[in-house]
């Protein structure tokens, strides 16, 4: 299930059950020449990051996963409107002692972070505010597109957080919310759909190559850089 984006964000979901999206994960694409997107994934331990992780690169419910340490890399290779590009996904640790090291690693170039909770865990929910300020602690740019998800959605009767509240707390801070379920075959294509809308998201973005600039488009940014200095005051 898809929750309306109120946030007018310019975030539109996206499904993928045309031709024009392709999922890269068994085409041989020419994956040399794609750009390359690094997506983290953060929240408490056990919403279920790496079941959802795996759901999108791998296409299947990993059964019995082990909490993450550190962080474990997942990878798919999309064909959107005839470009190639990559997400690379950073499945991150929830548990304090197996991230502790590693937190300065998430967040550096980071293009795109997944904030996921529980549905049927309110404490999951809460925590979601302390996670967006660790990642602002980390300079992540107000630019990098942020999403919330609410994973098990397929737990109806144990169901915690209302979608209200949820949205009510994504519309604070201006971003997307999306409901669904790792464990859920009927929202395979969801799961899909969430990280298709980032990638499109990412991919209008077009990050500049600064290799592909000219010498001269290189002293032009630079002079636009002092002039903008000069006349920001704040
Ligand atoms: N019912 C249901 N269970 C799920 C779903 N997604 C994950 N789980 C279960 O939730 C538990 C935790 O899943 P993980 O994906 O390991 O959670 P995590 O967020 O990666 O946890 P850490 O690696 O410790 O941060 C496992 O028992 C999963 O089987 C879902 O959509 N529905
Ligand atoms: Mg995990």
């Amino acid at each position: 299930m898809a929750i309306e984006n109120k946030a007018g964000d310019g975030f539109d979901t996206v499904f993928c059950q045309n031709d024009s999206v392709g999922l890269g994960s068994h085409h041989d694409y020419d994956a040399a020449q794609a750009r390359i997107f690094k997506i983290i994934v953060i929240g408490d331990s056990n919403v279920g990051k790496t079941c959802l992780t795996y759901r999108f690169c791998g296409g299947t419910f990993l059964k019995n996963p082990e909490a993450t340490i550190g962080v474990d890399f997942r990878e798919r290779t999309l064909q959107l409107d005839g470009e190639t590009i990559k997400l690379q996904i950073w499945d991150t640790a929830g548990q304090e002692r197996f991230r502790k090291s590693m937190v300065e690693h998430y967040y550096r170039s980071v293009h795109a972070v997944i904030f996921v909770y529980d549905v049927t865990s309110l404490i999951s929910f809460e925590s979601i505010p302390e996670w967006i300020e660790e990642c602002s602690r980390h300079s992540v740019g107000p630019m990098v597109p942020r999403i919330m998800v609410g994973n098990k959605c397929d737990l109806r009767d144990r169901r915690e957080v209302p979608t209200s509240a949820a949205q009510c707390l994504a519309d604070s801070y201006s971003f997307p919310l999306f409901e669904t379920s790792a464990k859920d075959p009927a929202e395979k294509e969801h799961v899909d759909a969430i990280f298709l809308t980032l990638a499109y998201r990412l991919k209008s973005h077009k990050p500049m190559r600064l290799k592909q600039l000219s010498e001269s488009g290189v002293r032009q940014l630079w002079n636009q850089r002092e002039e903008e200095a000069t006349i920001c005051q704040c």
